[in-house]
Formats: structure tokens, C-alpha cells, sequence
């Protein structure tokens, strides 16, 4: 059978219903004692719903891989709950979890073919080994030893050794971390195979903006151990925007709308709602404003997370 048609029938057997695939309920985890704690997560509270890519962003030290290792039982969070598929993390539930956290270790004389088979072999799943070197794109390569493989080689045979377990979800931190251009197109193909083709939930943190923008569809954005900022990829990026005019007297623009509007070179930015945008046409119009352009810009999830991150720092 296929992943695909695996999952497919996996799925259709438990209800899914609206249940998260994850959820961390007022997770708090410090490191250190005295003078020197660190709050790395502090009452976080985060729910990932099934079937989507999930982006974890924020600065270093945000709290990202701590919230990660706690999913994947590697610490223990000080306060807060975590539920996998609607029950408490237990090593049954993160069964169901394929994660790919810390730098997978192979061995190097093997190759992933052989990898893949050990641990098929444990579990009963011989007949995944071919779709999953497929799914991965190693079949070309499933017979050389690991020890000549690219990072981006070990990273996809990482993921094929969680997807040999047959997982609901996939856990990634920094999927992309240290690929070169190419590697980071495969893994890019392969999240999204993953998410698109075998119907998985597939959460994973980054600093790679631009990456999380083209693969997730939700986001959260951490910062200091607290969740500043969730939502749709869209959405976000839709509330960002801002609104670009070329006026004649820029002056009279700036000192009417006061701090929602910033002089660029080229023309004011108006921070405002897109809603809002005729009613300021109109406004300017009467007031005499004679307008030579005008546009709505789209941010990129990069100004997105400067704004949101600036704005909880103040
Ligand atoms: N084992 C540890 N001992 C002490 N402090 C730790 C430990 N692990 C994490 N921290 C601290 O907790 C905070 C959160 O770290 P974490 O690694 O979760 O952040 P992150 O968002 O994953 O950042 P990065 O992208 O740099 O990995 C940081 O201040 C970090 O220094």
C-alpha cells in the first residue's frame, strides 16, 4: 500500500474531527537557578491543528527548540500540559510523532537502504522501505554508503526513518539548516510532499523567513518563551500591510495622518487596514490631497515578524 493510501485509511479510522494534532497548554520551562534563570518558555500556550504545515518562528533563544525537545519527551516542562492527538504526551501518543529534532546518527558503513530495512524489519513495515526511499529521493543513492551522503542526504534519510514508523505528524527543528541551494529545494519538495501527497501534519521551527512564508500555512511567532503573534500565513501577511501613496504635498499627508504615516523616499506609507483604504482616498480627495499613485503593499513574513517583534520588545 502507499503512504498515501495508508495515512488516508489511518485517518478515516480515527475521527479526526477538529482535534489539534499538538497542543502545549501554559507550557513554562526554565533553565539555570538563582541570579542566572532563564525563562526559555513561560505559559505558553499553542495548538496545532492536524493536516496543515505549521512554521515555529522567533529570534535565537525564543524557546523554539525547547518547546520541540519537550514534545518529544527530551525535557520536562516545569508547569503546562501537552497533548498529542487530544491526549496527554505519553511515549504511546509520540508513537504517532515522527521527529526529526536533533542531527539524526547513522551508521556510516550502511547504507539508507539497510537503515530503512532495520528498522522496518522492527516494526513490521518491510513493505515501506521502497515508497519511503521514493518519497525521500534517495532510491538513486539507497545503495552507497551514508558515509558519502550530503547533510541534505542525511537530513531526508532522517525524515524516511521517521516516516518507516508511520507517523500521523512530522516534527522538524530547522529543517533547512545548513543545506546548500539544492539541498534546500529538496527538502523543501519533500515537506511538501509530505504535507500535500501522504497527508501529514508537518511541524517545524525556523529562522528562515522566506522558507517558512513559501512552505507553512500557519504560523506562530515566539519570542522570549511567549507566543506574540499566530495565524493563517495569509492572514498575517494581509494585516501587515501598508499603503503606499505618491502625493503632491507629502507634508500635508504626513501631518494629517500623524504617526500612521512614514515618509519613504519615494512616496508615505500609511499603516492602516486594507478595509480602511477607500474611506482615506475619499478623505484625501476632499481635503484637496491631489494623489499621483497610490498601492496596497503586501508585506513579506519578514516585516511581519521585524513589526510584531519590535512591537512586544517596546
Ligand atoms: N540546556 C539549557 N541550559 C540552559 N539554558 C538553555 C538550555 N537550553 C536552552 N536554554 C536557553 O533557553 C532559551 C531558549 O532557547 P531555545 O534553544 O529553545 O531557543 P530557540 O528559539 O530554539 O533559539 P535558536 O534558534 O537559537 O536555537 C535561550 O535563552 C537558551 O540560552
Amino acid at each position: 500500500m502507499s503512504l498515501q493510501a495508508q495515512n488516508v485509511a489511518r485517518s478515516n479510522a480515527d475521527d479526526p474531527g477538529s482535534e489539534a494534532a499538538v497542543a502545549f497548554l501554559s507550557v513554562s520551562k526554565a533553565f539555570g537557578r538563582g541570579g542566572g534563570l532563564v525563562q526559555a518558555l513561560d505559559g505558553l500556550s499553542l495548538s496545532i491543528p492536524r493536516g496543515v504545515v505549521y512554521g515555529l518562528l522567533g529570534p535565537n533563544g525564543a524557546g523554539k527548540s525547547t518547546l520541540l525537545r519537550i514534545l518529544a519527551g527530551l525535557l520536562r516542562p516545569d508547569r503546562g500540559e501537552v497533548q498529542i492527538f487530544g491526549e496527554t504526551a505519553s511515549p504511546r501518543q509520540r508513537a504517532r510523532l515522527g521527529m526529526l529534532i536533533e542531527s539524526p546518527s547513522f551508521y556510516p558503513f550502511l547504507s539508507a537502504r539497510e537503515h530503512l530495512q532495520m528498522l522496518a524489519r522492527a516494526r513490521g513495515t518491510l513493505s515501506l522501505v521502497e515508497p519511503v526511499l521514493q518519497r525521500i529521493g534517495l532510491q538513486a543513492a539507497a545503495d552507497k554508503a551514508v558515509s558519502g551522503y550530503s547533510l541534505g542526504m542525511k537530513q531526508r534519510l532522517g525524515i524516511g526513518c521517521a516516516l518507516i514508523g508511520q507517523p500521523e505528524a512530522i516534527v522538524l527543528d530547522e529543517p533547512t539548516n545548513g543545506l546548500d541551494p539544492d539541498g534546500i529545494l529538496e527538502m523543501r519538495a519533500l515537506i511538501h510532499d509530505l504535507a500535500h501527497r501522504d497527508s501529514l501534519t508537518v511541524l517545524l521551527s525556523s529562522h528562515l523567513l522566506d522558507e517558512v512564508e513559501r512552505v507553512c500555512d500557519r504560523v506562530a511567532i515566539l519570542q522570549r518563551g511567549v507566543l506574540i503573534a499566530e495565524g493563517a500565513v495569509a492572514d498575517l501577511l494581509d494585516r501587515d500591510g501598508r499603503f503606499w501613496l505618491k502625493v503632491e504635498a507629502p507634508e500635508v499627508l504626513l501631518a494629517r495622518l500623524g504617526d500612521k504615516a512614514e515618509a519613504g523616499d519615494d512616496g508615505v506609507y500609511v499603516r492602516i487596514e486594507r478595509a480602511e483604504v477607500p474611506d482615506l482616498i475619499q478623505s484625501l480627495a476632499q481635503a484637496g490631497v491631489r494623489i499621483h499613485e497610490a498601492k496596497w503593499i503586501k508585506p513579506d513574513l519578514e516585516t511581519v515578524f521585524l513589526s510584531e517583534t519590535r512591537e512586544a520588545r517596546r
